[in-house]
């Protein structure tokens, strides 16, 4: 269930620290809603609040702040949606934004564009902030929608005595406001907040628990700048590079993918725990990985997954599931040796998606090669309990080997290091010309996750 604040429609004093602590206590996202507002004012109010949550803010006023200030939300209100169209959403979904917008007849949803990660509807029960502003739901009302639309967020009226009819009725997510704002303009108690959804608190499945509390629980060399430089730089043997639809280069491993985190579940921590702690350290790409359950469990992890990815904006990379990769518009793919062949799942997800495929020996990593894979872990480095059934440890003398090897067959791909990895390795995987490395359990179990991955960072970009 996502959690949405909206912000008070008037400015106050003091309103800058009141988001600021919603944001510390683990709200994911807040929309700056403030009709009729000055520039220079909203202006005022996003310079009030901290930086490094800019980029979960959304705008629905001023559009034009967003560069300014990092912010990666836009919000269409009805009008704004119908004088604006397709060409200019695809833009700017391409550009990176999230795009939302507001919907008051459900009809609507099947003319919605899919450039809209999600809408709000309602008023779903009779507002809290505003009299006289009743609510449009039966009792009964269950939300029926097809999967490609964007997600339903309910609005209007909504607290903790009534959340859960929202899930019930089969919305995305709620967005609140008058549950979080007192009328004399100050915030209302962050437990009264919490309590509003008390298994998922802000955190989208982190039991209410703030990132803090949660811890506890060459290429270069190799192959000189494949990175967000030209396509020419980055043809390996056998792969063509590819034009996205805006004229660009198509697929990417950009210089924040040379630590990509690998999300992992334990007694004292979720999936979608880990990765808001990655997230929350300041890691960019991000792995979902789940063994063990359903696809459509994976699916509704992966949601999660994205919603919080594009909220930090980072990149999701998902693991063994091209349908999933796909359905949630994964930025990536990751596909180990006994799952699908990487050609098939290229007709899957499409041209766009990364595609990661792992290898084990040099052999591997020329199969993948051939096969178009855009980067490939390679491992294990050390032994680990993350993964089962490992291959045999290759240890900093195998990558040496098989670096080397590639280097005489003139055969290049980014190539990232996986398995028991700690921060004490980076400098020599670096050295011996690894693009980057991917690391599960180093990370969740650091005494200071953000620490560790800001170190292993400044060593490896
Ligand atoms: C970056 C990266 N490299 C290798 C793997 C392993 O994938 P696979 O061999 O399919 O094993 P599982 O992870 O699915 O158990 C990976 N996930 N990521
Ligand atoms: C997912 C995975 N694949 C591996 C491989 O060798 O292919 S090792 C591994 C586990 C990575 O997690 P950690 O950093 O906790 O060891
Ligand atoms: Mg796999």
């Amino acid at each position: 269930m996502k959690i949405i604040i909206i912000s008070r429609p008037d400015f106050f004093p003091g309103e800058g620290n009141a988001i600021n602590r919603l944001f510390q206590d683990g709200m994911v996202n807040l929309h700056l809603r403030k009709p009729e507002c000055s520039r220079e004012d909203l202006c005022e109010l996003i310079k009030s609040i901290d930086p490094d949550y800019h980029s979960r803010l959304s705008l629905h006023q001023h559009h034009d702040l967003a560069a300014e200030f990092g912010i990666k939300g836009l919000h269409f209100p009805e009008k704004q949606r119908e004088a604006t169209g397709e060409e200019i959403w695809r833009d700017l979904v391409a550009k990176g934004y999230r795009l939302s917008t507001s919907i008051h007849d459900l009809a609507e949803l099947e003319r919605l564009s899919d450039a809209f990660s999600y809408t709000f509807f309602g008023p779903v029960f009779d507002s809290i902030s505003k009299a006289g502003y009743k609510g449009v739901l039966d009792e009964d009302f269950v939300l029926a929608k097809n999967r490609n639309a964007p997600k339903v967020i309910a609005l209007g009226g909504i607290n903790a005595s009534n959340i859960q009819k929202i899930q019930g009725m089969n919305f995305d997510g709620a967005a609140l406001l008058g549950a979080v704002w007192q009328e004399n303009q100050s915030l209302k108690s962050i437990e009264s907040i919490k309590s509003i959804d008390p298994i998922d608190s802000f955190n989208l499945g982190t039991g209410g628990l703030s990132p803090r509390q949660l811890i506890g629980a060459e290429l270069r060399q190799q192959f000189p700048a494949a990175i967000e430089t030209s396509p020419e730089q980055f043809i390996a043997k056998g792969q063509s590079p590819k034009k996205s639809i805006a004229g660009g280069f198509s697929r990417r491993i950009t210089r924040d993918g040379r630590l990509q985190f690998v999300s992992n579940e334990n007694g004292e921590i979720s999936h979608v725990q880990s990765i808001l702690l990655a997230l929350e350290a300041g890691c960019k790409w991000i792995q979902l990985r789940v063994k063990g359950r359903p696809e459509d469990e994976v699916l509704e992890l992966a949601e999660k997954a994205k919603f919080l990815c594009d909220s930090f904006d980072a990149k999701l990379i998902i693991n063994d599931f091209p349908h999933v990769a796909k359905s949630v518009n994964a930025y990536g793919l990751h596909l180990g040796l006994d799952d699908m062949p990487l050609r098939e799942a290229r007709k899957i997800v499409g041209e766009e998606m990364i595609l990661g495929g792992t290898a084990n020996t040099l052999q591997h990593v020329i199969q993948r090669i051939e096969e178009g894979a855009d980067y490939v872990g390679l491992g294990p480095y050390r032994f680990t309990t993350t993964k089962q059934n490992l291959s045999p440890i290759l240890g900093l003398e195998g990558y040496q080997r098989i670096l080397h090897e590639l280097s005489l067959r003139k055969c290049y791909i980014p190539i990232i290091a996986i398995g028991g990895i700690r921060q004490e390795d980076i400098a020599g995987l670096k050295a011996a010309g690894l693009y980057g490395v991917a690391m599960s359990s180093a990370l969740i179990n650091s005494e200071n996750t953000k620490k560790t991955i800001q170190n292993i960072q400044q060593i490896l970009c």
